[in-house]
């Protein structure tokens, strides 16, 4: 039986379906589904929605017209969606955000002025943040299409930030000037990590899934989203969550920001594990996640004006 694996068509979406399902077991079919994320040129802080994405693929599924479909996990609303299970998380590689500018330059290196695109709220406001000089630009597109707005001959901005992972499996690292640091731009709740989901019950699927779930990858991607769905907020939203699992504990570091970035949040946990259990590590996601929540909320993230 060949298992159907429903993508995005985006160039970004097939390579890493593609890439993914070549480790899935047995005979696998790549089937291209359209979403609404993909036709809207809207703004997406504007379409925002949740689910622009993803809506598509999980009725595919539903429907019974694939058996799998693969997310970028940073799409992914936070709800579980009834008859749908997380079947696999992929290893996480760099989840960093990359800076494409003009002419080489590094972030410290743009003039006064300059002009950065950017579609996500989170990513406009740290670049607010760290340089109120520079101009954010709202832009939209796949990723060779922001790419050419800062590169190349008809570019009509000084730069682009973009998530490493999708450029990396694009084969694209050459555009990158800068990988931006974790300290100055903490990146999106799961950002980097991919998603596989199947219909509730299906277990061939489930299986079929399962060489590529790696339990550290999900425990950190779980615990980047469960400070989303504890501040009630969307991927949408200027929220940054970045866990790691290092020398036997879990960490995890949450930052909420004003939309003009002249205000933000942050708030950073650990946990010692005992062990690797897929158990330990969703206990410990869980615990760091609810800290980092009620810190944040306490300390008034819920007044600052995210939008
Ligand atoms: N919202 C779009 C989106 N969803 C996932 C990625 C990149 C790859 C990833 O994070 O897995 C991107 C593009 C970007 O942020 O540059």
């Amino acid at each position: 039986m060949t298992l159907r694996v429903g993508t995005r068509g985006s160039a970004l979406a097939l390579a890493q379906t593609k890439a993914l399902a070549a480790r899935f077991s047995g005979e696998v079919e790549i089937v291209e589904i359209t979403t609404r994320g993909d036709v809207d040129r809207g703004s997406l802080a504007e379409i925002g929605g949740t689910g622009v994405f993803t809506s598509a693929l999980r009725d595919a599924l539903l429907d019974d017209r694939v058996d799998v479909i693969v997310h970028s996990m940073k799409d992914l609303p936070t709800a579980p969606h009834p008859g749908i299970a997380l079947a696999a998380v992929a290893r996480r590689e760099d989840a960093r955000d990359a800076l494409c500018a003009r002419d080489g330059l590094g972030f410290d290196d743009l003039p006064e002025g300059a002009k950065v695109g950017t579609g996500s709220p989170r990513r406009a406001a740290q670049l607010r943040r760290v340089r109120p000089d520079l101009e954010v630009v709202d832009i939209r597109g796949n990723v060779e299409t922001r790419l050419a707005r800062a590169q190349g001959p008809d570019a009509d901005l000084d730069a682009v930030v973009l998530a490493l992972a999708g450029l990396t499996r694009l084969g694209r690292q050459d555009a990158v000037t800068e990988v931006l640091g974790l300290g100055r731009f903490p990146t999106a709740p799961a950002q980097g990590a991919l998603a596989v989901e199947v219909r509730d019950g299906d277990d061939a699927a489930r299986r079929a899934v399962a060489p590529t779930d790696h339990l550290v990858s999900r425990a950190c991607a779980d615990a980047e989203r469960l400070v989303l769905a504890g501040l009630e907020a969307g991927c949408s939203a200027p929220i940054a969550a970045s866990a790691q699992v290092d020398d036997g504990m879990l960490f995890l570091t949450a930052t909420v920001y004003a939309a003009d970035g002249s205000q933000h949040l942050t708030s950073s946990h650990a946990y010692t594990l005992d062990g690797q259990s897929a158990r330990e590590l969703g206990d410990a996601a869980m615990d760091v996640a609810g800290r980092a929540v009620r810190e944040l909320v306490d300390a008034g993230a819920m007044d600052l004006d995210r939008a």
